[in-house]
């Protein structure tokens, strides 16, 4: 099975929306990611649009829907009424819940089981009695899958950001590295599908893979931009597809 790449394309309404204009396009770049081999597009649309707004959520569901037959969309965000609500309109294949408060600069934390349980089991069931797969945030703490599994996810979303930001330091790399595969097998022994995403890299993601290579999905986004500034999105999707082995 191989591991599918979602391009997270938030950073692409960030440069977007710092005029008035419509360029450059979200749909447009993520009709070239997706044209060039990428699985999936990934937004996270935050209740202050700071990047992703509710209109590029629908023109990206019509984009895949319409051109891109076994492609995906996925969803993020912390499931209060207008996400669940953009969610049950835009019918993405997956949703993963965050735990963000809206003030929070990016997603950098996985769930609190304990003190959302009702939050999060009446907002999973939302979503699968719509007939789309759930996802959760959790940290790389091995004790967390089960908690995920308990609520009833189909699958875990591995923060990856404490692994991805020690590109200086290859002795405490190894450290994160050892405690997302931990995490990612506890996963695989609850029954639970298994993704992986935050500050991902060409660079970091070959050790992954080779740790952990059941993970179904990366979702990547900021290092994704930061390389395809260099090389063009197209480019970006075979380094990342190479860094992934898929090529
Ligand atoms: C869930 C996750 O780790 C990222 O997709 C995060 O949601 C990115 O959000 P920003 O692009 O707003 O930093
Ligand atoms: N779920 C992670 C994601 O979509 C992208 O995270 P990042 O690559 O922007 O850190």
């Amino acid at each position: 099975m191989k591991t599918r790449l979602s391009v997270n394309v938030n950073a692409v309404a960030v440069l977007r929306n710092r005029r008035d204009l419509p360029w450059p396009s979200v749909t447009g770049l993520a009709r070239i990611a997706l044209e060039t081999g990428a699985k999936g597009i990934t937004v996270h649309p935050r209740p202050d649009e700071r990047h992703i707004r509710g209109q590029d959520v629908r023109d990206l569901a019509d984009l895949i829907r319409s051109d891109f037959t076994g492609k995906e969309l996925c969803l993020e965000g912390y499931p209060d009424n207008r996400f669940l609500a953009l969610c049950e309109e835009a019918r993405p294949d997956q949703v993963l819940f965050v735990p963000d408060d809206p003030s929070q600069q990016t997603s950098d934390h996985g769930w609190d089981f304990e003190a959302n349980d009702g939050l999060l089991r009446r907002s999973v069931d939302v979503i699968k009695n719509s007939g789309m797969k759930v996802s959760l945030f959790v940290n790389p703490e091995p004790d967390q899958p089960a908690k995920a599994a308990a609520v009833g996810a189909d699958r875990i979303e591995v923060y990856t950001g404490p692994y991805g930001a020690c590109y200086a330091d290859d002795a405490l790399a190894v450290t994160r590295l050892a405690e997302v595969a931990a995490t990612a097998n506890a996963a695989k022994e609850a029954g639970l599908g298994v993704n992986a995403g935050h500050d991902l890299t060409p660079e970091n993601l070959p050790a992954l893979m080779k740790e952990v290579p059941f993970i179904r999905e990366v979702s990547i986004g900021h290092g994704f931009i930061a390389e395809a500034l260099i090389y063009g999105f197209e480019e970006t999707v075979r380094r990342f597809q190479r860094a992934m082995s898929e090529l």
